[in-house]
């Protein structure tokens, strides 16, 4: 049987980034970009005041200048229009431009107003504080200091969060070319299963994993598409893979194992699918299928909840990344002391259920839940992590290191 890591690259193998739409920046959060952004301005675009206080020329300092006449004043969007001479200063305000001639500005913390013209504007302004240690761009944000016209600012391929469209925003883009969302055809399969909130007979569950797939691809930047259940029945199943034409991935919940009424692969392969795998060595997860029709990819998820979901933190979530146009997401381990012994694990890599524990130190041990069933959505919800038992590993003692994998950095 295929391992987990062959399984997962064969899937990744043959998926590429879905192509290019352009989304205004309020729409870009979580996307990610299909092309370079390179600055369409000089940031700042000239030297600009980084305080308020006043514009003068250091070389008046280095003289021993200390009182200044007052020109004029230069404030954010609207500059001083004229040069500074010696022995000059201009009132200036963080965000102003920086007039000719000027090289410093003076915090006005250290300086006194020492005289005022009739209209109350400033005439004259005295140094008080310090200023031996003064020099040529003190207090001045140079120009294009940011970033100059033709930088490349994000390049492809960055995931676009807060700060990065802040960026790309000030580098003078109204919108930003992006991957397409992927759009996720789910279809859930059973005559058992109903609706959440459905009345149900005797013989009935509810489709549980339908809404959870939902929530975890959302969360993932698709477009999900729930194209409801369908019956044990081919006609019925045939009709919802076509409906799914159009998609970028579809998964199948359910029908996929060796029992009589387990018709999906059939219907798959009826309406022109190739399989690529069924089957692979994991628990849960066993009857995992992937394939292909006509181009989109399917994954056929096991029915039993536990294994659909951990089957698509593992396979469905790196691949959306990747259609995305992102790092598909590694579930990427790390080690904890065990809280209760393991046994021996057989063939299938099992990721097992289980809940961290922390002592009166705040170190963290790991603590499997008694029953791994695959079926019982009470214990995953309560579990903090995955335990992650290699093929074949050997009973381990508590106290004995294990990999888990989080569920909170995972879903
Ligand atoms: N003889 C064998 N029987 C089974 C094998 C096997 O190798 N040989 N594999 C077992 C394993 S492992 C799993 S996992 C399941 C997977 O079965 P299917 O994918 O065919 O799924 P179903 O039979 O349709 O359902 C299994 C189980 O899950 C419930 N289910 C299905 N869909 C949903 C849903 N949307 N929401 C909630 N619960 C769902 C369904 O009622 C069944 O109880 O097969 C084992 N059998
Ligand atoms: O693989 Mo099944 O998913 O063990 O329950």
């Amino acid at each position: 049987m295929l391992t987990v890591d062959d399984a997962r690259a064969r899937i990744l193998a043959d998926a590429t980034p879905l192509g290019a739409e352009t989304v205004p920046l309020g729409l870009a959060r979580g996307r990610v970009l299909a092309r370079d952004v390179v600055a369409r301005r000089t940031q700042p675009p000239q030297a600009m005041s980084a305080m308020d206080g006043w514009a003068l020329r250091s070389v008046d300092l280095a003289e021993g200048h200390r009182t200044f006449r007052v020109n004029g004043e230069a404030r954010a969007g609207e500059g001083f229009g004229g040069d500074v001479g010696p022995g000059e200063a201009v009132r200036i305000f963080t965000g102003a431009p920086v007039p000719p001639g000027a090289d410093l500005v003076v915090i006005q913390e250290d300086t006194r107003v020492t005289g005022h013209h009739d209209s109350g504007a400033p005439a004259a302004v005295e140094i008080t504080g310090e200023r031996a240690d003064a020099e040529a761009g003190d207090n001045i944000r140079p120009a294009g200091i940011d970033f100059q016209t033709g930088a490349v600012g994000l390049q492809a391929g960055r995931g676009l969060e807060a700060r990065a469209i802040a960026l790309a925003a000030a580098m003078g883009h109204p919108w930003l070319p992006v991957h397409r969302r992927p759009r996720v055809a789910i279809l859930a399969t059973g005559d058992e299963l109903a609706r959440p909130g459905e009345p149900l007979g005797p013989d009935a569950i509810v489709d549980a994993v339908s809404p959870c797939l939902t929530a975890l691809f959302a969360d993932a930047g698709a477009d999900v598409v729930d194209l409801g259940i369908a019956p044990d029945a081919r006609d019925r199943i045939d009709a919802q893979i076509a409906a799914a034409r159009g998609a970028d991935l579809l998964v199948t919940i359910g029908g996929a194992s060796v029992g009589d009424h387990d018709l999906v692969q059939a219907a798959l392969l009826a309406a022109g699918a190739e399989i690529d795998f069924w089957k692979i060595a994991m628990r849960p997860g066993k009857p995992l299928m992937y394939g292909r029709l006509s181009g989109m990819p399917v994954l056929g998820l096991p029915g039993n909840p536990v294994s659909a979901y951990v089957c698509s933190l593992l396979f469905a979530l790196p691949l959306i990344d990747r259609l995305s146009g992102r790092e598909p997401r590694d579930a990427a381990s790390e080690r904890l002391p065990l809280a209760a012994p393991v046994a021996a694990n057989a063939m299938r890599q099992h990721y097992m259920r289980a809940r961290l524990l922390r002592d009166g130190d705040g170190a963290e041990t790991v603590l499997p839940v008694r029953d791994q069933d695959s079926s019982l959505l009470s214990a995953l919800a309560d579990a903090d992590a995955l335990i992650l038992r290699r093929p074949h590993a050997p009973a381990a003692e508590p106290g004995e290191l294990v990999d888990i994998l989080r569920l909170d950095r995972l879903d």
